[in-house]
């Protein structure tokens, strides 16, 4: 009886402390979703640990890709859900993410992960050899399969060697570079997931390839821009993770073998050329640790059987002996990275709202497109090609209009301009220019749009200088006050004394009109009640002298 009551106690203290790792099915809508169920040790209870079979968690969506209009959603709702459980919100939260290329494995090796937080007090925790591997989804062929961000539903709660609990998070992105996506979204997705993780596996196939480090530069900085205060160092652990390493003769599987390549992937020479000593440089300034890991080709049945279903049977026993010492190196308690940011470090609750934060940035207009290599350098091709043409029609009109230019006829100046347009136009065409007629033609017109706005100011500049032009307004105020004398004498003449009021009203105004712009001229003050007087004096002059060239 006594024995009874007790393991019914037990059974309590390890159901409120491993509440955690049971979801409600109803509270949660996972009832279709794949659950994955196993024998697993709930506790290390001192008298009498008990097994039951457990119902694990799923992988859930947080970022929604809207594959349609290329914009993200933050599911904020699923996202507190995971992070705001009681028993971790309060927890420094501990955030590994797995980016890059698609088709490259990602999924498969979080799954691996999953296996170690679950069973990280076994030394078996890779698994039966017959077991098929199931989390986050993963699988053969060459059409994408992860979209958007996902995170695993469960948080493990994990005692570091301190004595300090935290909250470990895992995380799955979007494969970059699949046919479907923009650079914005490869990049908006790498940022966002650099952002708000503390270790960043770079998951590259075979090699480090310049372009590799490229879009790293390019999705990183994008990162940076996103965040309000640029910190020296503002990702905290990047981790290069070369897949089907097939030089382990130059440098060995593993960590140690990864840290002599990538010192050498990452050097900056004096000799080397600038663009190549720039990405490296940016690199380092980005990330607080840099890390990477040489792992071995699986096997041909993992890269090719479209019947793997994850089997530790059918896995290179290479692949499995770098795997049982690279997940411990990620997620091992006394190699946790807190999450920190802005030097501190981040509670799960905190990380709700940063996430918040960050999405809005990206869903905001504010920051630049990123682009791909080719259409930025086409686009700096054009506008430097735009500039330099406008420059030599801005120099040419000088020549003649130019502020130290007498006044020239409205027509000579317009002929003037067609013919430095025309020079302009094609000294355009003549400069070598990336992204082909098409994308050129809409630069030609930007440029043509350009020339005309600035003959306007030119012609504006030129009539300044005609003193007719400027005796404009007087002589219209004159002509005004003048006919309005006539008019108010000869009605006043025929006893239409009601509209000579007027005439005489009229009179005055323009005599104040022409006082106080006499007064603007001179004084330089109220100089928009000045043009208001010009601008009105315009009106008239062309009802009554319509212009035949419009300046
Ligand atoms: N060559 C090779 N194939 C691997 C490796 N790890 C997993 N695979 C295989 O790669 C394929 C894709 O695995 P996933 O985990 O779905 O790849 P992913 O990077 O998540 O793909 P996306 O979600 O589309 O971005 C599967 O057939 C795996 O068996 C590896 O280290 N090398
Ligand atoms: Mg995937």
């Amino acid at each position: 009886m006594a024995e009874e009551e007790s393991r019914l106690k037990h059974r309590n203290y390890c159901d409120n402390n491993c509440k955690n790792l049971v979801l409600d099915e109803d509270v949660h809508g996972v009832q279709d979703m794949s659950i994955q169920k196993g024998l697993k040790v709930l506790c290390d209870g001192d008298a009498m640990p008990f097994v039951e079979e457990q119902k694990m968690a799923e992988p859930v969506q947080v970022v929604v890709a809207n594959e349609d209009d290329h914009e993200f959603v933050l599911d904020e709702v699923t996202l507190e859900r995971i992070l705001l459980q009681e028993n971790i919100r309060d927890l420094n939260v501990v955030v590994v993410s797995v980016a890059g290329a698609f088709r490259k494995g990602k999924s498969f090796l979080l799954d691996f992960m999953l296996r170690y937080m679950y069973n990280q007090k076994s030394d078996f925790w890779l698994g039966g050899n017959d077991e098929p591997l199931t989390g986050f989804s993963w699988r053969g062929g060459c059409e994408r399969e992860t979209t958007g961000i996902l995170a695993w539903s469960e948080v493990f709660v994990v005692e570091k060697p301190d004595g300090n609990k935290v909250a470990v998070l895992l995380i799955d992105t979007q494969g970059a570079f699949d046919s479907q996506s923009t650079i914005k979204d490869c990049a908006t997705l790498f940022a966002l997931s650099t952002m708000i993780s503390s270790v960043q596996v770079y998951n590259l196939s075979q090699n480090v390839q310049e372009d590799d480090l490229q879009h790293l530069q390019l999705f990183t900085e994008y990162g940076r821009l996103a965040m309000e205060e640029v910190y020296l160092k503002p990702f905290q652990s990047l981790v290069f993770l070369i897949r089907d390493w097939s030089y382990p003769y130059e440098h060995a599987y593993g960590l140690e073998g990864g840290k002599t390549f990538l010192e050498k992937r990452l050097q900056v020479k004096q000799n080397q050329h600038e663009e190549l000593q720039n990405v490296r440089k940016h690199i380092h300034s980005c990330f607080s640790n840099i890390s990477c890991f040489l792992l071995p080709h699986p096997g041909l049945k993992v890269a090719t059987n479209p019947n793997f279903d994850g089997r530790l049977n059918d896995i290179d026993h290479e692949f499995k002996k770098e795997l049982i010492n690279l997940v411990p190196l990620l997620l091992a308690p006394e190699n946790l990275v807190e999450k920190e940011i802005s030097g501190s470090k981040v509670t799960c609750r905190d990380l709700v709202q940063y996430f918040k934060a960050y999405m809005k940035i990206y869903q905001g207009e504010e920051l630049p497109h990123p682009k791909s290599m080719l259409q930025a350098t086409a686009e700096a091709n054009n506008l430097a090609a735009i500039a330099g043409a406008k420059d030599t029609y801005n120099k040419n009109m000088e020549q003649v209009c130019g502020g130290d230019k007498p006044y020239i006829a409205p027509t000579d100046l317009e002929h003037r301009h067609a013919k430095y347009k025309q020079d302009s136009v094609q000294q355009f065409r003549s400069v070598k220019k990336m992204g082909g007629e098409d994308f050129c033609r809409r630069y030609q017109e930007q440029l043509e749009a350009e020339l005309d706005e600035a003959y306007a100011n030119f012609v504006k500049h030129n009539d300044g200088k005609n003193i007719f032009y400027a005796a404009r307004t007087p002589a219209t105020l004159f002509a005004v006050m003048f006919s309005m004398y006539v008019a108010s004498m000869l009605t006043g003449f025929l006893g239409i004394n009601s509209v000579a009021t007027i005439c005489n009203f009229i009179m005055g105004i323009a005599l104040v009109c022409l006082c106080t712009w006499a007064y603007i001229k001179y004084s330089g003050e109220f100089r928009e009640v000045g043009s208001m007087i010009d601008q009105v004096a315009e009106l008239l002059w062309e009802q009554r002298t319509p212009r035949k060239v419009s300046c």
